[in-house]
């Protein structure tokens, strides 16, 4: 297990979020109440990353539960918090499927799907570890570490793994606009374990693959429909086609939570747009002219056709598409 603080402890009667907005200056926890407060942090990104929102949401359904509140309405507020991680969903339609629905009952799901995240992640870690070469140079988007999961990581839990097996040599990671996860995050993360790691702007990453021999690109994911077709952190696409130029292959780490099979593909998965101030402001202060437009999806959609493996706890799927998908988790 890393030895990075937990950003999701549960209190007994309240909820402990680690304050993701705040690193990596200040480590802070954010107390949450009710399942209103839960979709609040969630929308705000105090909580982030697609593991992470479905287990805070599953212990959101908790609070309520346990000051007598109506189960729909909290749930409802829950499911709107964000619209791209299907592993919201996910996460409350399996505490739905609880009965009876005591607070008691809801409390062992939430921790159990806590729990099985971690776990599956350190399962991950290991099956992507090995699809690397000894001495692999990555690179990574975004934040999927600790910070975004019950534990480990998915991508970041791929490069853990390969780092604790001596088959890395070196990592870099974007810095990921304009919410910057990988310069405050993954940064955070690499850092506190001691993994040999270097930032670069998002722009830059082209331009490496170029310049230098990347083994492998490993991204997370938010939703990864029937055919494999991935939506993951706005700029995942961009890399993947550079990988394609470049000759650096590119792997998609997701727990089966992260699959919907409903979705036949990337076309079908709603991405989320945010405030133009994301964009035309940092911390306050403006970047761009006052009152100038922003266009701001914060998620994309990579084509299957340029994955080469996707890995979900039960195995790995090479060149992924909608039949082998079926095969693993259908
Ligand atoms: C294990 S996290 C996988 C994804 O959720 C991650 O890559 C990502 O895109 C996070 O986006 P975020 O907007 O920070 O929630």
């Amino acid at each position: 297990m890393s030895s990075v603080v937990q950003p999701i402890i549960w209190a007994a009667d309240h909820l402990q979020l680690l304050d993701q907005r705040l690193l990596p200056q200040e480590v802070r926890m954010l107390a949450c109440r009710s399942a209103a407060e839960v979709a609040r942090a969630i929308h705000d990104m105090a909580v982030r990353g697609a593991p992470a929102i479905g287990i805070a949401a599953a212990y959101g359904l908790v609070l309520d539960a346990q000051q007598g509140r109506d189960y729909q309405a909290a749930e409802q507020v829950l499911a709107e918090s964000r619209p791209t991680a299907v592993n919201l969903r996910w996460a409350l339609e399996r505490m739905r499927a609880v009965a009876p629905r005591s607070a008691d009952a809801l409390l062992a799901e939430a921790e159990a799907i806590h729990q099985e995240d971690l776990a599956q992640n350190l399962r991950m870690g290991a099956l992507g570890a090995a699809l690397l070469p000894a001495g692999a140079v990555v690179l990574t988007h975004c934040n999927t570490g600790a910070l975004a999961t019950g534990g480990h990581g998915t991508a970041l839990g791929v490069i853990r793994s390969a780092h604790a097996a001596g088959k890395l040599k070196f990592a870099y990671n974007t810095e990921t606009r304009p919410w910057l996860q990988g310069a405050r995050l993954t940064a955070f993360e690499l850092a506190q374990e001691g993994i040999p790691g270097k930032l670069l702007a998002d722009g830059a990453a082209a331009h490496l693959m170029k310049s230098e021999k990347i083994d492998w690109v490993i991204v997370g994911a938010d939703r990864i429909a029937a055919n494999g077709d991935t939506a993951n952190k706005i700029g995942t696409y961009a890399l993947a086609l550079a990988a394609k130029a470049h000759g650096a292959k590119f792997m998609v780490v997701a727990p089966s939570g992260t699959f919907d099979l409903h979705c036949p593909d990337g076309g079908h998965i709603p991405i989320e747009e945010r405030s133009a101030a994301e964009l035309t402001e940092f911390r306050g202060a403006p970047v761009a002219p006052l009152g100038y437009a922003a266009y701001n999806p914060v998620f994309d959609v990579t084509p299957a056709s340029l994955i080469d493996a996707i890995v979900c706890e039960h195995g790995v799927i090479e060149r992924p598409d909608a039949a082998k998908i079926a095969a693993l988790l259908g």
